[in-house]
C-alpha cells in the first residue's frame, strides 16, 4: 500500500523582516500565498529509508537524512514509537532553491503522507508542531490557501482569499542559499535601525477582496534588495516582466525565482511569452492561486 500527497509551492505577498534575533532568526510578518505548483510525495512500506526523487531539478535534491521528506518521516516515526521504513519518491515539479518552499512542500508532504500510512492517530495541531520543528516554512505547505506567519513564519493565521490571482514565475540558472540572502539583509542593514514588521493590511484586503490592482500596488519583499545584491542579473528579468505588462514584479521569498503578478490568464500569458524570449531567465512557469495545501491523493 503507498499513499501520495501533493503539496503546493509558495509566493509571499509581504515578506517583511525584523532585525536579527540572538537564536540566530529574524522576526518576520511573512504573508504567503499557495500557487498551483506541486511537488507529489509518495511513501511506501519498505526494508529501512530510502527516498527517491525525479524531475527537472532532481540532481540537486539531497536524497540523504538532510532532505526535509526524510527529517519529517523521522521526526514522526520517533515521536509515535514507529519504525521510519518507508520509500519515499518525490516527483518534484518545484524549483530546487528557488525561493518558493519546494523542499518544505515536500517535509510537509511526508508528514502527511506517513501519518496517514501509519494510521498513527496524530492531531493536527502535533503535525503542525512538527513541521515548526522542521523548518520556518513548512507549516504553511501543510496548511496552503493563504496565511500570515509571525515568529520565524511558522505561527499561521489563515487569511481570506476572495478570487484567483494569476502568477508567471521566472526561474533562475541557479539557486540562492537562504541563509546567505538573511546573512546579506543583516549585511545591508548594519548601522540602521529595522524596524519592527507589522502585516500589512492593504495586502490582507486586497487578498480577502480577489483584487488584483489592489496586492499589486502593496506587494512587497524586505529580502529583494538582498537578493539582488547577490544576484545582480536578477533586476533585469524584474525589469522585463514589468515591460511586458506585469500589474507587479518581485523577487520570490529569499528568490532567485522572481514572482510577476498579471490581471487575468491572457495577460499572463504574454508575460510569460515576453520573459521567455527575453534571455533574462532560464525556465518561465505560470500558475494561479491560491492553491490548497497538502492534501491526499
Ligand atoms: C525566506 C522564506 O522562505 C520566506 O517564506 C523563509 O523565511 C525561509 O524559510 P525556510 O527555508 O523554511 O527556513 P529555515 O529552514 O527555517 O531556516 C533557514 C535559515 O534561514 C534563516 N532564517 C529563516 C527564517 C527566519 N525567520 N529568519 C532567518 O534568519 C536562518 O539563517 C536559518 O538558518
Ligand atoms: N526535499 C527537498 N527538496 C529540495 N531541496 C531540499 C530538500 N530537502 C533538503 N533540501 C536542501 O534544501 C536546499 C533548499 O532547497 P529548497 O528547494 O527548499 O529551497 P527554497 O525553495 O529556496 O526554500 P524556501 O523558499 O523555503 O527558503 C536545497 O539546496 C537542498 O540542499
Amino acid at each position: 500500500m503507498s499513499v501520495t500527497v501533493r503539496v503546493p509551492a509558495k509566493v509571499n505577498v509581504q515578506l517583511a523582516v525584523g532585525a536579527a534575533r540572538p537564536y540566530g532568526f529574524h522576526d518576520l510578518a511573512n504573508i504567503f500565498l499557495a500557487v498551483g505548483l506541486y511537488d507529489e510525495v509518495t511513501v511506501t512500506p519498505a526494508d529501512a529509508l530510502r527516498v527517491t526523487c525525479e524531475g527537472p531539478d532532481a540532481d540537486q535534491v539531497p536524497l540523504d537524512t538532510s532532505n526535509l521528506a526524510a527529517r519529517a518521516a523521522l521526526a514522526l516515526a520517533e515521536r509515535r514509537g514507529f519504525e521510519p521504513n518507508v520509500h519515499i519518491h518525490i516527483a518534484k515539479d518545484i524549483p530546487v532553491a528557488g525561493g518558493m518552499a519546494g523542499g518544505s512542500a515536500d517535509g510537509a508532504g511526508a508528514l502527511l503522507a506517513c501519518n496517514t500510512l501509519w494510521q498513527t492517530g496524530a492531531s493536527r495541531a502535533e503535525l503542525l508542531s512538527i513541521c515548526a520543528e522542521l523548518g520556518s516554512d513548512v507549516p504553511f505547505s501543510l496548511v496552503g490557501g493563504a496565511a500570515l506567519g509571525t515568529g520565524r513564519g511558522e505561527k499561521l493565521r489563515t487569511l481570506d482569499v476572495g478570487g484567483t490571482f494569476h502568477w508567471v514565475f521566472a526561474m533562475a540558472g541557479r539557486g540562492l542559499s537562504t541563509p546567505a540572502v538573511f546573512r546579506e539583509f543583516d549585511r545591508l542593514g548594519e548601522g540602521t535601525d529595522i524596524p519592527e514588521p507589522v502585516a500589512s493590511q492593504e495586502i490582507v484586503e486586497a487578498l480577502a477582496k480577489g483584487d488584483a490592482d489592489a496586492l499589486a500596488a502593496s506587494v512587497s519583499n524586505d529580502l529583494q534588495p538582498a537578493a539582488l545584491s547577490l544576484f545582480p542579473e536578477l533586476a533585469d528579468t524584474l525589469a522585463a516582466g514589468r515591460a511586458a505588462g506585469a500589474l507587479a514584479a518581485v523577487v520570490s521569498g529569499s528568490g532567485p525565482t522572481t514572482a510577476f503578478l498579471a490581471r487575468d490568464k491572457e495577460s499572463a500569458a504574454k508575460v510569460a511569452q515576453a520573459l521567455e524570449t527575453s534571455g533574462t531567465c532560464q525556465k518561465v512557469r505560470a500558475a494561479s492561486s491560491p492553491a490548497p495545501g497538502a492534501t491526499v491523493l
